[in-house]
C-alpha cells in the first residue's frame, strides 16, 4: 500500500525539515495517535506502530512537550529486526498546549501542524462565553486559524441569534453554526479539511466533537459514546487524541475533551481573543491606563455607552491575572531549576 503524504499536509516546508534525517533507514511519516510511547504513524507505505527510539526520549527527558503527538510530522527508523522506532518530532508550525496542573511541565501539547482550530461549543445545554473566551484564547496561541463551531443548532429556536451573541465573544472569528443531526452547517467546515489541511477541534466533552469528525469523515471512524473492552468493560473513547484522514483529503483532529484548560499563553493568544478590548485600551489617554477612573480612559468610555458589556472586560481581566500568575511562576521556576551541563 501506498500513501500520499501531500493529502496529509506533506508540503516543501515539512519535507525540507525532513532532508537532513533522510537516509535508507528512515522515513517520514505523520502520527495519527500517541499512546504511553506508542505512536500509531502514517508514512507514504501504510500505517506502522513505533516505540520511542532513544534520541526522542532524550528530547522528552529535557522537554516533555517535545513527545511525538496527534498531528506531528516524525521521523521514523526501520531497525534490521524490524522494530520501528520513533527517533525524532519534527518542528511543529502550530501547537495546541494548555497548561496542567504539573509544576514542572511545560504544557501538555493537545494537537499539532493544524491550520484550523475549531472551538466547538454546543449550543444545548447553554454555552458559556467564559469557555469560548477561553478556548479560543487557546486557539489564537496555537498560530492556526481559529472557528467558533455551535453544535447541535437543531437544539435552538433561532440558532443564527445565538451565532451572533457568541460571536462578540469572537472578534475576528467565523461563527459556524452546525446540527450533525439535521445534516446543517457542515459544508462551511468541510471547507477547512480539504487535501492537505488540518482541522482541530477543541471542546468539553459531550460537545460533540466526535460525532462531528464522524460526519465530516462520512462514515462512523470513531465511536461516540463507549466502547466495550474485549474483558466487556466500559472504556471511554476520548482518552486520546486522534488524527483522522477524510476520504478524498485533508484531516481532523480530535482532542480529548477537557474539563478546565489553563493557558500558557506567552504573548499573542489572549490579546488576539480579546482584539476588541485591546483595541479600546490603545486609544486610552494614559498608556500605563488600568481602565478604573483614570481621564481619557477609553475603555470606560465604552462601558459607559454600552458598547462594551462589563463581563467581557471582566473576563479580559481574569485571564490576564491567571497569564500573569503562571509566567511568574514559570520564572521562578526557570531560574530555580537545576543547570543542566554545568561545567
Ligand atoms: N441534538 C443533537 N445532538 C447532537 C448533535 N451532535 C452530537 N449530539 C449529541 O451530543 C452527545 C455528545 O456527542 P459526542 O460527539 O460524543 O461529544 P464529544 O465532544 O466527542 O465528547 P467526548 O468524546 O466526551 O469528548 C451525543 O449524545 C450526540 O448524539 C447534533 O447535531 N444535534
Ligand atoms: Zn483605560
Amino acid at each position: 500500500m501506498s500513501y500520499d503524504l501531500s493529502q496529509l499536509g506533506w508540503d516543501d516546508a515539512v519535507a525540507s525539515s525532513f532532508r537532513p534525517y533522510d537516509r535508507p533507514d528512515t522515513v517520514a511519516g505523520r502520527v495519527l495517535r500517541a499512546d504511553r510511547g506508542i505512536s500509531t504513524v502514517l508514512t507514504a507505505a501504510g500505517l506502522t506502530r513505533a516505540g520511542l527510539g532513544g534520541n526522542a526520549l532524550l528530547e522528552a527527558a529535557r522537554d516533555p512537550s517535545l513527545l511525538p503527538c496527534a498531528g506531528d510530522w516524525a521521523v521514523l527508523r526501520n531497525w534490521p529486526d524490524r522494530r520501528v522506532t520513533l527517533e525524532l518530532v519534527l518542528p511543529r508550525r502550530t501547537t495546541l498546549i494548555r497548561r496542567t496542573a504539573d509544576k514542572d511541565s511545560s504544557g501538555q501539547v493537545l494537537a499539532a501542524n493544524m491550520d484550523t482550530v475549531a472551538v466547538v461549543e454546543p449550543i444545548f445545554p447553554e454555552p458559556s462565553d467564559a469557555r469560548v473566551e477561553r478556548l479560543l484564547a487557546l486557539a489564537w496561541e496555537s498560530g492556526a486559524d481559529p472557528v467558533l463551531v455551535l453544535t447541535k443548532s437543531d437544539t435552538a429556536g433561532d440558532p443564527e441569534a445565538v451565532a451572533r451573541q457568541l460571536g462578540e465573544l469572537a472578534p475576528g472569528v467565523p461563527v459556524i453554526p452546525v446540527s450533525v443531526h439535521r445534516g446543517t452547517g457542515l459544508r462551511d467546515l468541510c471547507e477547512l479539511v480539504t487535501p492537505g489541511r488540518t482541522l482541530a477541534l477543541l471542546g468539553r466533552s459531550g460537545a460533540g466533537k466526535s460525532t462531528l469528525a464522524n460526519a465530516l469523515a462520512g462514515a462512523p471512524v470513531m465511536p461516540v459514546q463507549a466502547i466495550r473492552d474485549a474483558d466487556g468493560k466500559g472504556r471511554h473513547t476520548t482518552a486520546y487524541r486522534n488524527l483522522i484522514t477524510i476520504p478524498g483529503g485533508g484531516c481532523v483532529l480530535d482532542t480529548p475533551g477537557i474539563r478546565g484548560v489553563g493557558l500558557l499563553d506567552t504573548g499573542s493568544g489572549l490579546d488576539r481573543a480579546f482584539a476588541d478590548v485591546v483595541e479600546l485600551a490603545a486609544r486610552c489617554r494614559f498608556d500605563d491606563c488600568r481602565h478604573e477612573s483614570e481621564p481619557g480612559c477609553a475603555v470606560q468610555d465604552a462601558l459607559a455607552d454600552g458598547t462594551l458589556p462589563p463581563r467581557r472586560l471582566a473576563s479580559w481581566r481574569k485571564l490576564r491575572r491567571e497569564v500573569a500568575v503562571e509566567s511568574r511562576r514559570r520564572s521562578v521556576r526557570l531560574a530555580t531549576a537545576p543547570r543542566r551541563r554545568q561545567h
